[in-house]
């Protein structure tokens, strides 16, 4: 596992290298990552492969892409930033406009993105909306180590958190989070995460997952969580 986590490591550093002194999205390393315009790292799509991803990875991603094609599935782009419908509804009920806080926001990311390719969170998630469930591929790179070798559970749990997240739809905050952790994740092995909504209450969204290994036959961990629809008539600071 190491070693092939070793492999992988000088493979980056080799894009690393040869990235330095170029745009960071030079089109010959990451061509299948699209600019949507010319603020290149707001409006690329984090959730599409790039040369760290493990075979595993790509091969489900290619699985879950088929599945795309009738529809029953979609694939959830990923952005650094959240898009500006979203971004006003989180931004109108936390920020104090008088407190100048846009300001020293504008350079706020999404954490999960902010590492070099393959050193942190490689993930897509896919949604089936009408069995309200997702699946979160997700390989944990080296620079989220826990135990030597092993993935630092706190990283796994906020992928459990966005993998229940994605469930949701909307603008909601996570209220509790319960998870068990059965087995520990080989660091830059890839696992799956299964989530799915579970009991809709008002504004308050029941759900529940499990991460397991490619083959399925390891429980990593399984989770629930509550999250509530935050409530436009109500600032929370
Ligand atoms: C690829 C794209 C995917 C992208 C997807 C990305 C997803 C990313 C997810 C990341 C999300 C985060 O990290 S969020 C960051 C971590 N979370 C937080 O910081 C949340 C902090 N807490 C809060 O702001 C607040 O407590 C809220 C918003 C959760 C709830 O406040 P509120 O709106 O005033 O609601 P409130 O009236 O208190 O509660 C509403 C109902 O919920 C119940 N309730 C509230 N909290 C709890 C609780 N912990 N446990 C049980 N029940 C609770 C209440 O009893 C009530 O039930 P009843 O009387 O109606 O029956």
């Amino acid at each position: 596992m190491l070693r092939s986590c070793t492999a992988g490591l000088r493979s980056i550093w080799a894009l690393r290298g040869r990235r330095e002194g170029a745009p960071r999205l030079s089109t010959d390393l990451q061509p299948a990552r699209r600019l949507f315009s010319t603020e290149k790292v707001i409006h690329k799509d984090w959730a599409l492969p790039n040369p760290s991803w493990s075979k595993d990875l790509k091969l489900l991603f290619d699985q879950f892409m088929k599945k795309c094609e009738d529809g029953s599935w979609e694939r959830l782009p990923s952005y650094k930033r959240r898009s500006t419908q979203e971004s006003e509804d989180f931004t109108t009920y936390f920020l104090d406009p008088k407190l100048g806080e846009e300001e020293r926001l504008s350079q706020a990311q999404l954490f999960t993105r902010g590492f070099e390719d393959g050193l942190g969170f490689e993930y897509v998630i896919f949604k089936n909306n009408d069995e309200k469930r997702t699946v979160c591929l997700f390989q944990g790179g080296p620079y989220l180590q826990g135990v030597p070798g092993l993935l630092h559970g706190g990283a796994m749990a906020t992928m459990i958190d966005i993998a229940l997240g994605s469930c949701t739809g909307g603008a909601v905050m996570t209220a509790n989070l319960n998870i068990n952790f059965k087995r520990p994740v080989p660091l830059c092995s890839v696992v799956v995460i299964n989530s799915q909504l579970d009991k809709l209450e008002g504004r308050k969204l029941f759900l529940s997952c499990n991460v397991r290994s490619v083959d399925e036959k390891t429980l990593y961990s399984e989770a629930t969580g509550l999250f509530i629809k935050v409530d436009p008539e109500k600032r929370s600071t």
